[in-house]
């Protein structure tokens, strides 16, 4: 029985930065992408992608409030926003993934998959927005956006800029999640859950709709991962392995570290909020509920790190 990864691709893998925003640019990203995942696939893995939106879910936002500027055009809600960025990206990368598969002579089939995620409509995230979306601003900038808009609000993210931020529910539930399964038993390479799935809350019994927010996909991908009983969580992030001591002359970067060693160096202070951490929390969270093995390194080292040959690995004992 092939092992079943889980492949979580951040948006900003995707979107590199603002000059980089066209759908040329994320068509070359994505080629490396679907190239690593290829060489996986040939590893013999069964492969459910999912993928982040943050770049991609602010732009499509910014194109609709620019665009419902003119009296016959309708603003477009944040949560179609990111089933918009879902089919966007899903398109680009299923495309990109079967045309690589068919140029190595295998025989895979590809889908995107429309996700929802259930969130609580009374999560407390959406009184206080925390998800960073679209391009990076500026102080000057930001100022000048948040004069000419006063609901907004940002955040600085990474050193890089100002961002704005939308609220970020936590997920509850993947109501895909058995499609999923389905596509995975028929031999489907299923890309899912994009930009963390389109969050939804309960309208009544078995009825829903959907809220304005961005889910943030790691914790997506861990509940998707969990509830398809996956054998390993791959999360993609900006460094090739997590590290101790970061920055510092004492630097040292992890390979095959277990929950209890993580769990010390989270308690140590090793792992900043909102950048290594989550991503560390999410890896905890998934091998308690009985995965494997979790992978963090960058996209381009997926198919090394699967070899074991590099990333930092999160194994149990
Ligand atoms: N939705 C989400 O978490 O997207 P990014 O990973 O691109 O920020």
């Amino acid at each position: 029985m092939n092992e079943l990864v889980v492949i979580a691709i951040g948006g900003n893998s995707i979107i590199t930065s603002n000059e980089q925003q066209s759908i040329q640019h994320q068509e070359k990203a994505i080629q490396a992408i679907v190239s690593n995942i290829a060489d996986m696939l040939e590893g013999g893995y069964n492969i459910v992608l999912t993928h982040g939106n943050g770049p991609q879910v602010g732009l499509d936002l910014r194109r609709a409030e620019v665009a419902s500027q003119y009296e016959d055009i309708p603003i477009v809600p944040l949560a179609n926003c990111v089933a918009n960025t879902q089919g966007g990206i899903g398109y680009q990368l299923q495309q990109g993934l079967v045309n690589e598969l068919t140029q190595r002579g295998i025989n895979k089939q590809v889908i995107t998959l429309i996700t929802r995620v259930e969130v609580a409509a009374d999560d407390i995230n959406f009184s206080n927005p925390t998800k960073p979306i679209g391009a990076f601003f500026s102080e000057q900038q930001r100022d000048v956006l948040m004069q000419e808009h006063p609901d907004w609000k940002f955040v600085e993210d990474s050193g890089r800029g100002y961002r704005r931020v939308v609220a970020s529910p936590v997920p509850v539930k993947v109501l895909e999640t058995d499609a999923i399964t389905s596509l995975l038993d028929r031999g489907f390479v299923v890309i899912a859950l994009g930009g963390g799935g389109i969050p939804v809350v309960q309208d009544g019994d078995h009825l829903y709709r959907g809220v304005d927010a961005v889910i943030d996909k790691d914790l997506a991908t861990t509940l998707l991962a969990k509830e398809l009983n996956a054998d390993i969580l791959a999360i993609t992030t900006g460094v090739e392995k997590v590290c101790i001591n970061f920055g510092k002359p004492n630097q040292q970067a992890l390979g095959q570290i277990t929950t209890d060693e993580t769990r010390r160096y989270m308690s140590e202070g090793h792992f900043p909020a909102g950048s290594m951490l989550p991503k560390i929390e999410a890896s905890l969270n998934f091998l308690a509920a009985g995965g494997n093995r979790v992978i963090i390194t960058t996209p381009e080292k997926l198919p090394q790190a699967i070899k074991r040959e590099t990333g930092t690995h999160i194994v149990t004992v």
